[in-house]
């Protein structure tokens, strides 16, 4: 598999614990548990730095030169003092021009060089964000329906946001500075070395408390930023639910308890943020002290030896300007530890994410289905849902369910709440697959019948009616974008909707999510019926929640029901009577099982649940 490190059987099993998005909430790791995740980290930014390594390594060389360059500017200094300056004072001019066309030549250098390697740093990193921005979009649109049942949009948006904008950050400056910095300092530790070697061991000395402090920091600070990652992402999960749910929130006065937990949870995420950065607001300081107390070390120290005349004055204002110079780039490695440390959490939770599979998958060698005419086939069929990041499923919804539905019957399906109404259309529209038994179409299992096949033969037309932003004409052709503008028109005349749409503002260009294109439920309900109706599935699956409806629209819509209905096979999850009164058969679903199976006369006739739930609607109409 491509997004995976590759490794063996036995380190799968001892770390399925923490495979794909599973314990992402552990915050303290093992050795060997955060070697694992590292691994995984670190093999998703290889395998992202594909098609852009020539470009990195150009980089490399050119912070490489740049930065000698800029090393070397102190030794010029050295030159010009020792050497140029006694030449001028005899005369020869040499002694200012070389060294001038020498400092000339390695500043215009490392200013061109700099230019290019920002330049191509930039068109790296952006490369590397684009692809994996990409990946985690497609992934999460991949991910079957119990993924996101359980993992929640609030997360993915997490990931997909504020996890990307970390990696952002390192990518995008870190990676140079640290470059530029360990590059300049490891040239001026080197020309020091050449000009004093005696300065060259009081650097070695000052690396000591600067490693020791690095590791202080790194074992800390990865703890304290992986909490940050969990407390932002509980965060904006918070968020998104409250502004999904607003209408809820607000019929129920619930802004102020989900403000309070709002705040409780911000509040978590800033006192995480706050120690993290308190980790580097330790680390940085103690560098720069170290780095002064190393200038001062090598001033007293060559001090004592220019009065002893054991040293030149030229060298030692180079070796003091060069201690001082080396020191600065710690400030900017200290920084891209900070971003790495930041980045690293993130990159743990994103390539968490893309380690996840689908569950329902297309079978390797899928048998196709040209036409179809919508014969439906349960057999033996049960079904548990998923229980993700658990050892065992939940309990049985569907017990071995045996149903055949012939081709063109309409079937509605009625129940108590919680019956298992909506599983059996979800089955069918292979949301899940089933746990054992078979769903078949026209005799062909759906777990071996393609995708595109399944996709085009059986639509779902879901309670909410869900609308995108964009024209109604791009909303109908949703499920056949290449429709002609008859077929769309058509399409809303068979469906009863066009001569609403036609008085919409700009007919079927309104766009659905502005004032004048806003629709109500039933006319939402009607357009995401021209949708199936132009889609032309043989089977036809309607979850409908119309209690909404005020009683015209509630008209409208049955006709329009009945109209994209046809002659196809469809299965209907009825909350509403009025809807059973169209269907070919009922059945009445209890506790995973058909307990009721036959025409809506036979039921009622027979005396059962249907016939009670009959009655008591005939009641209410009266
Ligand atoms: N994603 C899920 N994960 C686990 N259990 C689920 C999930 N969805 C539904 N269930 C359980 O499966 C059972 C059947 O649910 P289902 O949604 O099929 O009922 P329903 O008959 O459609 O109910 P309603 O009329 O209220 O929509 C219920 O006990 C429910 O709690």
């Amino acid at each position: 598999m491509a997004e995976q490190a590759p490794e063996d059987r036995a380190t799968e099993d001892r770390f399925r614990h923490l495979r794909g998005t599973a314990g992402e909430e552990q915050v303290e790791l093992s050795r060997e548990e955060r070697r694992f995740i590292r691994r995984r980290s670190w093999w998703l930014l290889v395998r992202l730095s594909e098609g852009v390594r020539l470009k990195l390594l150009l980089t490399g060389l050119a912070v490489l030169v740049s930065q000698a360059c800029q090393a070397a500017t102190p030794l010029i200094v050295a030159f010009a003092i020792d050497w140029g300056l006694p030449r001028l004072s005899e005369g020869q001019s040499s002694g200012m021009w070389l060294p001038g066309i020498a400092y000339i030549a390695c500043a215009v250098i490392a200013a061109v060089l700099i230019f290019l390697y920002t330049r191509m740093t930039a068109e790296a990193s952006q490369q590397m964000l684009y692809r994996l921005r990409r990946e985690v979009f497609r992934k999460t649109q991949q991910l079957s329906l119990d993924f996101h049942e359980d993992y929640t949009s609030g997360k993915v948006i997490s990931r997909q946001t504020s996890d990307l904008e970390s990696l952002r950050e390192l990518l995008d400056g870190g990676v140079n500075s640290l470059a530029q910095g360990l590059v300049f300092m490891t040239f001026t530790a080197a020309s020091i070395w050449l000009m004093d070697w005696r300065s060259g061991l009081l650097l070695v000395a000052a690396m000591i408390p600067i490693a020791l402090l690095a590791r202080w920091y790194q074992k800390n600070s990865e703890v304290a930023y992986r909490r940050t990652r969990i407390s932002s992402a509980r965060m904006i999960v918070h968020f998104v639910e409250t502004m999904t749910g607003i209408r809820a929130v607000q019929a129920f006065r619930r802004e102020g308890t989900r403000s309070r937990q709002y705040h409780r949870l911000a509040k978590t995420y800033r006192d995480d943020m706050v120690r993290s950065i308190g980790l580097f607001g330790v680390m940085q300081p103690s560098l720069v002290l170290i780095g002064n107390l190393t200038v001062t070390a090598v001033l007293l120290w060559g001090g004592f030896r220019v009065l002893d005349g054991g040293l030149g004055v030229g060298v030692l204002v180079a070796l003091v300007l060069a201690t001082k110079r080396a020191f600065q780039p710690l400030d900017m490695i200290a920084m891209f530890y900070n971003s790495l440390q930041s980045a690293t959490a993130a990159l743990e939770k994103v390539s968490g994410l893309l380690e996840e599979e689908p569950t329902v998958t297309e079978a390797e060698d899928p048998q196709h289905l040209e036409e179809a005419r919508g014969e439906l086939e349960f057999t033996d069929a049960e079904f548990r849902y998923p229980a993700r990041g658990q050892n065992d499923a939940g309990p049985v919804v569907l017990q071995r369910m045996d149903l055949h539905i012939p081709a063109g019957q309409t079937v509605a399906v009625v129940g108590r709440t919680g019956a298992g109404k909506s599983t059996l259309a979800k089955l069918l529209a292979r949301f899940y697959d089933v746990s054992s038994g078979s769903v078949k179409l026209d005799g062909i299992d759906l777990r071996d019948l393609a995708l595109e096949d399944h996709h085009r033969h059986v639509a779902m037309v879901t309670q909410e009616a869900f609308l995108f932003s964009g024209s109604v004409r791009d909303n109908i052709a949703l499920g056949r974008p290449d429709a002609s503008e008859e077929e769309i028109i058509a399409a809303a005349r068979a469906v009863g909707v066009h001569e609403f749409i036609e008085a919409l503002p700009e007919g079927y260009a309104t766009d659905v999510a502005t004032r004048g294109g806003r629709l109500s439920a039933g006319q939402r309900q009607l357009v995401s019926f021209a949708r199936a109706f132009l889609a032309d599935p043989a089977v036809l699956i309607l979850d409908e929640a119309t209690s909404s409806l005020d009683l015209p629209s509630e008209h409208l819509v049955q006709q329009g029901l009945e109209r994209l209905l046809g002659q196809r096979t469809a299965l209907i999850i009825a909350h509403r009577l009025s809807t059973v009164a169209i269907a070919d058969r009922v059945l009445v679903v209890d506790e995973g099982r058909i307990v009721e199976d036959g025409s809506p006369e036979e039921l009622i006739a027979a005396g059962g649940y249907f016939a009670r739930l009959h009655s008591a609607w005939q009641n209410s109409l009266s």
